[in-house]
């Protein structure tokens, strides 16, 4: 393991004392934890711009693995869903990719730079909503990696913030705290905080669950404009139709196999979704 440095420390412990050290802000791919990972040499593989590539990779816990080994890229702009059955890996599959676990073997590979500039959206049962902080300062924690945390935000980080606040719809709810938000706010401010922080990589842990079918559709269109934009988005989602609508890459973690793909192929091949047929399964 390779040591951390003091600043990288203290980001880590007072992300702990926040929230869960999971959630609301962490520097995915750091160096504490990502002793197995490494930089991508090249910027180019088979014509198109790696990203993420995973090279024989096997996740898990206690170097036990979940998963058979691995191996395939995530391309830069790519917008890739990860579906699976409960307990299949996927999540710990996303914290590997973000560095928050090291591989059980195998490795990560990212483009230059990448590893440290990375957004991650967490499930949001992994939150203790319990800290007594507010909608506005969860959001400006988005600024965190360009600036150092005990800096004072600048004019043009409020504005970042309010501009995410704004779009996300809860202008008025910057001064509740997070244990006053319902679950679909809570989620919108998530989303903010992912905006303000601008990664070239978007990290997303079931994004949708339990929220009504507005804000649902507000989040969807907002990823769509986030992959326009250029971002490398890869989401664990359990609905088939919206994958099968929305995102043009599937990855399934099956019975420890993985299926990685165009979505309609990987969906039929896995027997997910037919949409002449308006066949689908639901994981979950
Ligand atoms: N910290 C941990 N230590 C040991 N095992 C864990 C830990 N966290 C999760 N697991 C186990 O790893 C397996 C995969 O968990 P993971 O959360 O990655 O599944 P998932 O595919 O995301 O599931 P779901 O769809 O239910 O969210 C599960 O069997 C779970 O019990």
């Amino acid at each position: 393991m390779v040591q951390n440095n003091d600043s990288d420390d203290i980001l880590y412990t007072l992300t702990q004392i926040f929230i869960n050290p999971d959630c609301i802000l962490y520097r995915p791919g750091s160096r504490r934890v990502c002793a197995d990972s490494v930089s991508l040499a090249g910027d180019s593989l088979g014509g198109v711009t790696a990203m993420i590539e995973l090279n024989n990779l096997v996740v898990g816990y206690q170097g036990k693995g979940l998963t058979e080994p691995v191996s395939g890229c995530f391309d830069q702009g790519s917008l890739t869903a990860i579906m699976g059955e409960n307990g299949t890996g996927k999540s710990t599959l996303l914290k590997t990719i973000c560095g928050m676990l090291s591989p059980v073997s195998g490795h990560v590979s990212f483009r230059q730079n990448t590893q440290t500039d990375m957004s991650w959206l967490p499930q949001q049962a992994d939150i203790d909503r319990s800290f007594p902080i507010n909608v506005f300062d969860v959001v400006s924690m988005g600024c965190w990696p360009r600036r150092s945390m005990m800096a004072a935000l600048r004019r043009q980080d409020i504005a970042r913030v309010e501009a995410a606040l704004e779009t996300t719809g809860i202008s008025d709810l910057a001064n509740y705290s997070v244990n006053q938000l319902s679950g679909g706010q809570f989620q919108r401010m998530l989303f903010a905080r992912l905006l303000v922080q601008d990664a070239p990589v978007m990290l997303m842990d079931e994004p949708f669950t339990g929220i009504d079918a507005q804000t649902q559709e507000m989040l969807i269109a907002l990823i769509g404009q986030l992959h326009q934009a250029g971002k490398t988005i890869i989401a664990v989602l359990h609905n088939p139709e919206m994958v099968h609508t929305f995102f043009p890459q599937t990855l399934v973690i099956n019975h420890r196999c993985f299926h990685w793909g165009e979505t309609g192929d990987v969906l039929s091949r896995c027997g997910l979704f037919q949409p002449q047929a308006g066949l689908s399964l639901r994981f979950g």
